[in-house]
């Protein structure tokens, strides 16, 4: 594989009822649509094919037995016998045909119900049941302590094409079950290794898997996750981006590039099998002038990353097209899946887009919404830290009973992941966030999106609004804009109108945004007033008059006092005729 990467409601008084971990399990919804009528049709078809398969096994080494009695003896009504078997032979095969394409039929429907696109040869069938993948039944057992039955749409597709050892390059709709599209063929496959005597006496503490996230939060919530499925195995994972700095013998690794590419130089990849890039559009993303960026740490771990054995899996809500061709000429025999269209939002969140004129007329909209159709817990999109902070002093001094805070690249990581535990717990109701936690985090009861500021691109609203509605709830998200936004809004304007909900038909007729000026909003946010409070403006207001009327008081005085100390000729004059006198 060569490497081609160029540097290329107020007003609510009550706390939302704490969620235990068991009703959420046992309110999960199916992500998937397979109906018992299809689920039916395919076991009747399967139980057909192992049927006929049999009855040619048999036939098979009847024909044998015969061909060779016959030979011996050649007895003419043997001979017809014979003859006659190779008949029947051919109505069996002929059988195992039809049904095997009628078996092809009902599981191309079922693939096109669910809207799943693959490319690349030799594609596997989708799995309808976890069960039809040969996963183990421990980890089979897994999953129905948590209440995942049916496989979604990316893990009927995918587990297979993992479980064949393809390269794949995924895409699917935010909250779709992508990490147990990787982490149950990946742990599969590891646990086998595992019990493998050879593997066990020669291969000890070699890491096996490395699963890239972009950031800590989502490197902690993967590592969980693969933590829960491995629990009472003999899998040791790592989480890198944690507190952990010797990856010692851990099998499966889970880390931002940046920790790896640190340790590159003490990491054993001689032995890898999989290599993990999740989020990928966001993993390839360059920043000019920045040598440390995703896309030249990626490149480095890849580059580390050259073993015989070792195969490669991007994952994502949004579908890059450079991420796209770069596996294409790259990567041998990938795989692709995608679900639904292509850079598309979550159809389960219901979006709105609301114009609020300027910053002020934003203030008063949150203000209203909070206090009438809001049920926390709620998560509030920024565009930088300082207005992260803002936001929060605003909304605690418009409701002092109002749970909230802020999470942003400003605050220790141990702050940050004291933040995130408490809202997880139900303490905190309104998270302030900035871009840091708008991809992949999996928290699964906010109901509310707001982008407070306008996400700078259509990549950026998909994942903000994918995290809420996630594992098939409903969710909604609100988008504010204003004046200075105009120019800007028709692109998520179309995302939204694509997944079926309304926007006023004037945003979309707008000028296209030229590819320079969607350039520039990625490298800076427009400029936008800080957010204070009105009676804040006002304090602050009288107090810079008062300052700038002291001020002025104090120059007058001073001229005053200049003009005192200074004599006028006149006064020179009568001086000069007192001092004669005497
Ligand atoms: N087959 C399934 N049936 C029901 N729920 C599932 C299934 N698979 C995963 N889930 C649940 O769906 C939720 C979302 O999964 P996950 O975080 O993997 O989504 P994702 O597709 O990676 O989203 P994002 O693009 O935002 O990262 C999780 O709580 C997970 O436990």
């Amino acid at each position: 594989m060569s490497l081609a990467f160029k540097t290329l409601s107020f007003g609510i008084k009550k706390a939302p009822p704490k969620k235990n971990e068991s009703d959420a399990r046992n309110n999960r919804k199916e992500l998937s649509t397979i109906t018992e009528d299809s689920l039916q049709k395919f076991d009747e078809l399967r139980e057909k094919m192992i049927g006929t398969v049999e009855t040619k096994k048999k036939k098979d080494s009847k024909k044998k037995k015969m061909a060779k009695k016959a030979s011996i003896q050649l007895l003419s009504s043997r001979k017809r016998q014979y003859e006659s078997d190779e008949e029947s032979e051919n109505d069996v095969e002929e059988s195992t045909g039809a049904v095997e394409k009628k078996m092809q039929k009902l599981l191309d429907d079922i693939r096109r119900s669910n809207r799943i696109f693959t490319w690349g040869d030799h594609l596997p069938n989708i799995i309808l049941r976890f069960s039809d993948s040969n996963l183990s039944p421990n980890l089979l057992k897994k999953l129905s302590e948590y209440s995942i039955r049916q496989p979604s749409p990316i893990q009927m597709q995918s587990i297979p094409f993992m479980m064949e050892r393809r390269n794949v390059l995924a895409s699917a709709p935010t909250g779709s079950g992508k990490t147990l599209a990787f982490a149950l063929p990946v742990i599969e496959e590891v646990l086998g290794l595992k019990q493998r005597a050879d593997y066990s006496s020669t291969k000890t503490s070699k890491l096996l898997v490395i699963v890239l996230e972009p950031t800590r939060e989502l490197a902690a919530q993967t590592y969980t996750e693969f933590v829960k499925y491995c629990d009472g195995s003999s899998i040791s994972v790592a989480n890198f981006s944690g507190e952990e700095t010797d990856i010692g013998t851990a099998d499966i690794l889970v880390s931002t590039p940046n920790r790896i590419v640190f340790h590159l130089d003490k990491i054993d990849t001689s032995a890898l099998r999989w290599l993990i890039v999740d989020e990928s559009d966001r993993l390839f993303e360059v920043v000019e002038g920045q040598d440390k960026c995703f896309r030249n740490q990626l490149g480095a771990i890849y580059k580390a990353c050259d073993a015989k054995c070792t195969r490669v899996a991007f994952f994502s809500a949004t579908f890059s097209h450079e991420v796209e061709k770069w596996c294409k000429e790259n990567i041998d025999s990938i795989g692709m899946v995608c679900v639904g269209e292509r850079n598309s939002s979550n159809t389960s969140v219901k979006q709105e887009l609301t114009y609020c004129g300027t910053e002020d007329g934003k203030k008063i909209a949150i203000r209203n919404l909070l206090r009438t159709s809001f049920k926390p817990p709620a998560l509030v999109f920024v565009q930088s830290k300082d207005r992260a902070v803002q936001l929060v002093k605003l909304l605690s001094a418009i409701d002092s009973n109002l749970k909230v805070d802020s999470i942003n690249s400003g605050k220790s990581d141990k702050e940050r992941d004291e933040t995130m535990e408490r809202f997880r717990r139900g303490e905190i109701w309104v998270l302030v966030c900035t871009e840091v936690l708008g991809r992949g985090l999996d928290l699964s009861d906010v109901g509310l999106v707001i982008n407070y500021d306008l996400p700078t691109s259509i990549v950026s609203y998909i994942h903000r609004v994918g995290r809420t509605g996630r594992a098939g709830k409903s969710g909604h998200a609100v988008t504010y804009f204003t004046d200075t936004d105009m120019k800007y809004i028709k692109s998520i304007a179309t995302v939204i109108r694509q997944s079926g909900f309304e926007v006023p038909e004037y945003l979309l007729e707008m000028k296209k945004v030229s590819r320079d000026t969607k350039k520039e909003m990625l490298k800076h946010a427009p400029k936008r007033h800080k957010i204070a409070m009105v009676k804040e403006q006002v304090i602050k207001r009288k107090k810079m008059l008062a300052k700038a009327a002291a001020e002025e008081k104090k120059e007058s005085v001073v001229e005053m006092k200049k003009n005192i100390s200074k004599p006028t000729p006149e006064l020179k004059k009568k001086k000069m005729i007192k001092k004669k006198k005497l």
